[in-house]
């Protein structure tokens, strides 16, 4: 059967660390040579730190969401008594943030064809009732071909049914005060989670968004401060500038997207509808029609 153990690859280079997990680059030792990337999970520091939970999210999130090509795919997983392994799809070309980095900032064409591929995984995700909550251009990788492969589902939530109307988790039946389980990468964590201290919503999602489209054009996140307190007030009161030559039609989409009040936000509010349908029908998509040519593989400057 395919019963698998790390003897069935050969290892290669350290691809990402998190705080008790190792992502390798690996290549099977048997024919056909496949290229995958290995996640590692030290079950001690698992047990210590109590993240079995955050650990069985990814594993079924992922499971839930096989099938999307804009979502990185799990092959298989098994274990050994030190490690669980998680067998993830290999996306060469890595993350968002190193070609954002290579070439400064994208054009709004490039920008656009990042957007439109982040927007369908996204949507998808919702739709299967997961907010992935931790959104970023690290988390954001690019294969071969520069197409989208969204990955890290160690945080995300997945939504029960009753929970899908509005994507807001439920209270507590019995009324014991919400304990906020994670919050965010502070640079792209939605106001909403820091003042009211709410659980993420799928309009969580949505702010996350505005602030990689803003990144992809400007080269820098909108907010950043020397510490994470000033980053935090520099959220909540939306303290953030465009710099000169920032596309109108972007401009408008992200401040539309950088709204205080998850509800206001484009796409943040399911009773106006499906909220990835909002922003694809943003003048951004609209009102480019894209030149026959084929849509740029890598990025260039403006
Ligand atoms: N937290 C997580 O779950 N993290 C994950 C999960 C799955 C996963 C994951 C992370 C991946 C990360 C990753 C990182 C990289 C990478 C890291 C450093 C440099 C490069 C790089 O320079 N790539 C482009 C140039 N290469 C040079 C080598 C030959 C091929 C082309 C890629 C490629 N893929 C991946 O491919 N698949």
């Amino acid at each position: 059967g395919n019963r698998r153990s790390t003897e069935d690859f050969e290892f290669g280079e350290v691809l990402g660390e998190g705080s008790y997990s190792t992502v390798t680059h690996v290549t099977t030792v048997h024919p056909p040579y496949r290229q995958y990337a290995l996640k590692v999970l030290d079950k001690e520091h698992i047990k210590r730190e109590r993240k079995t939970k955050y650990v069985l999210i990814e594993r079924d999130t992922l499971k839930a969401l096989d099938g999307h090509p804009g979502i990185v795919k799990l092959w298989w997983t098994f274990q050994d008594e030190w490690s669980l392994y998680y067998v993830l799809e290999f996306a060469e070309n890595g993350e968002l943030l190193k070609w954002i980095k290579k070439y400064g900032s994208f054009d709004l064409r490039s920008a656009r064809y990042y957007l439109a591929q982040i927007l369908s995984a996204v949507g998808f995700m919702h739709d299967k009732g997961v907010i992935h909550r931790d959104l970023k251009p690290e988390n954001i990788l690019l294969d071969r071909n520069m197409r989208v492969k969204i990955t890290d589902f160690g945080t995300a939530k997945l939504l029960k049914k009753e929970e899908m109307a509005d994507g807001h988790p439920l209270d507590d039946p019995m009324g014991r005060p919400r304990t906020r389980s994670f919050v965010g990468t502070p640079e792209y964590v939605s106001p909403e989670i820091l003042s009211e201290g709410r659980e993420s919503s799928f309009s969580s999602d949505f702010w996350a968004l505005g602030c990689v489209l803003f990144q992809m054009l400007a080269g820098r996140p909108p907010f950043q401060a020397r510490t994470e307190y000033l980053m935090f007030q520099k959220i909540i009161n939306l303290q953030y500038e465009f710099p000169l030559g920032f596309p109108a039609d972007a401009k408008d989409l992200v401040e539309k997207l950088l709204v205080v009040d998850p509800k206001a936000r484009l796409g943040g509010d399911p009773a106006n509808g499906n909220g990835i349908e909002q922003v694809k029908n943003h003048p951004l998509f609209t009102s480019h029609i894209a030149p026959s040519s084929s849509p740029p593989v890598s990025p260039t400057r403006a």
